[in-house]
């Protein structure tokens, strides 16, 4: 955290404890047990609306969070993730909206059956109760995570990068007022207000309040909730993400495909970061670099530099690398099995790609590689909530149990059993 971020917080004396502040966010989410899924989606709405009232606060808080980003040495890179825009603005409204016109998930029953003796069972989804969320300085996050929240009637506590705190309290303070417009309690969606690293670990241990974590960030991050979590977590982590391209392919559709994986928003965490090519289309591939990834810095192997001429060249470090900017860490392969050995040694599990006109390199590929995501023939930038139909994403889950990838309404809920008998006993 930047001092001036710290002046911020001092100067808002007398906080309620973050104990206390979870405590009431528990209690608002047994209220949205108590509401149908139409005042819910009413309630996406009218948060919606409040959004747009408060435009011209949230994008002057928003200038000032800038500010002291460009005071505090922010990179380009995180500068640009922590600008909301016109456009950006307007994008998060209508990602709001989308959610609300989601179908219903809370009360589905995903199975039921009737057993022999004549009891009903059905599972039955169901909310988590309280999410947690840690997460970048991304501001279009708070309303993305709160909308899939309310949707999914789970309570949400927001505790975001204090790089972009007052972005995301002016946005929780206009979410706030939808909900009450709505007739909800304003705690359904909480801001927290505590930004330091301390309070951050206090917020991982928020046992009895906190019934599931998500983490979104890079191995900082991801290393800090390992040590100090103790209620359960979700890890949405960095993405180290390979692009292979394969002997025999469409070399066109692999440059476009590579360059807007690499170039589209570089500072994303499924941009790609390492490219793979086969050997055989090494030199027709990688001699076009220069045009079709203008302004992107290469760190190559030796084979790569034969092609690319002002390639750096690429350490062992390099591959391990999620540069989240315009850098691409490029190697020469033999074959897939080479491919697939380099991505199991250097993924962070979170997405993965072949350009490949063979379906049989690309069935190899999606059996044999471990990610999360594994794309055939397309951009790694698709790995999205958004464009994946899931209206948007709370996060991408790097760990393989309750959910992984982009976690939409489904990934915010789960089963309970519900058992129906007519006076049955067991004997
Ligand atoms: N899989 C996914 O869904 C996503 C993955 N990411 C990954 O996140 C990274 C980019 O975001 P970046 O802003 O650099 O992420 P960081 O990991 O630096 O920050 C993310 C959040 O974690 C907090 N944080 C960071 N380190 C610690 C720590 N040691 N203890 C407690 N809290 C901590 C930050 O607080 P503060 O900023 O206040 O220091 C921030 O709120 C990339 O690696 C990207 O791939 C990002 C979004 C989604
Ligand atoms: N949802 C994003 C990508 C995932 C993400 O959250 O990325 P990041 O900017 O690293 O926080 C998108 O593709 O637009």
């Amino acid at each position: 955290m930047g001092p001036d971020a710290k002046l911020f917080l001092m100067s808002d004396t007398a906080l309620p404890s973050l104990t206390e502040v979870a405590s009431r966010v528990k209690s608002a989410s047994y209220v949205l047990t108590e509401v149908n899924g139409e005042q819910r989606t009413e309630a996406l709405r009218a948060m919606a609306r409040c959004l747009e009232r408060s435009k011209t606060e949230i994008l002057k808080a928003n200038i000032s969070d800038l500010e002291r980003g460009r005071r505090s040495d922010l990179t380009k890179t995180q500068m640009d993730r922590l600008t909301l825009n016109d456009q950006r603005f307007e994008a998060m409204v209508a990602g709001v909206l989308e959610v609300a016109r989601l179908p219903e998930v809370v009360g589905q029953v995903v199975k039921g059956y009737t057993l022999p003796n004549g009891l009903s069972v059905q599972q039955m989804r169901v909310p988590l109760g309280v999410v947690g969320i840690v997460y970048e300085n991304r501001p279009n996050v708070t309303a993305d995570a709160a909308a899939l929240c309310v949707k999914s009637a789970n309570a949400v506590m927001l505790r975001g990068s204090s790089q972009a705190i007052e972005t995301n309290l002016a946005i929780g303070d206009a979410i706030v007022q939808g909900l009450e417009d709505a007739g909800l309690p304003g705690e359904v969606v909480t801001v927290v207000r505590d930004t330091t690293r301390d309070g951050a670990i206090e917020f991982m241990r928020l046992n009895g309040y906190i019934d599931c974590l998500i983490p979104r960030g890079g191995p900082a991050l991801i290393r800090a909730i390992r040590e100090s979590a103790t209620v359960p977590y979700v890890l949405d982590g960095d993405g180290n993400c390979h692009i292979y391209v394969d002997k025999g392919c469409d070399i066109e559709m692999a440059k476009k495909i590579v360059a807007n994986a690499k170039v589209q928003r570089p500072g994303v965490c499924n941009a790609a970061e390492t490219l793979l090519v086969h050997e055989a289309v090494a030199r027709e591939f990688l001699s076009d670099v220069p045009s079709f990834l203008r302004g992107v810095e290469i760190r190559g192997d030796d084979e790569t530099r034969r092609y690319v001429l002002d390639a750096m060249v690429a350490t062992e470090d390099d591959f391990a690398t999620e540069f989240l900017d315009m850098v691409l860490a490029v190697r020469v392969v033999k074959d897939l099995d080479e491919a697939i050995a380099h991505i199991r040694r250097f993924s962070t599990g979170h997405s993965e790609a072949i350009v490949t006109n063979d379906r049989q390199a690309a069935e190899r590929f999606k059996r044999e590689v471990d990610a999360a995501a594994v794309v055939v023939n397309a951009s790694t930038r698709f790995v999205d909530g958004n464009q994946l139909g899931l209206g948007a994403e709370i996060g991408i889950s790097t760990q393989k149990l309750h959910a992984r990838g982009p976690m939409g309404l489904e990934a915010l809920t789960n089963v309970k059993y519900v058992i129906e008998g007519n006076g049955h006993i067991r004997t």
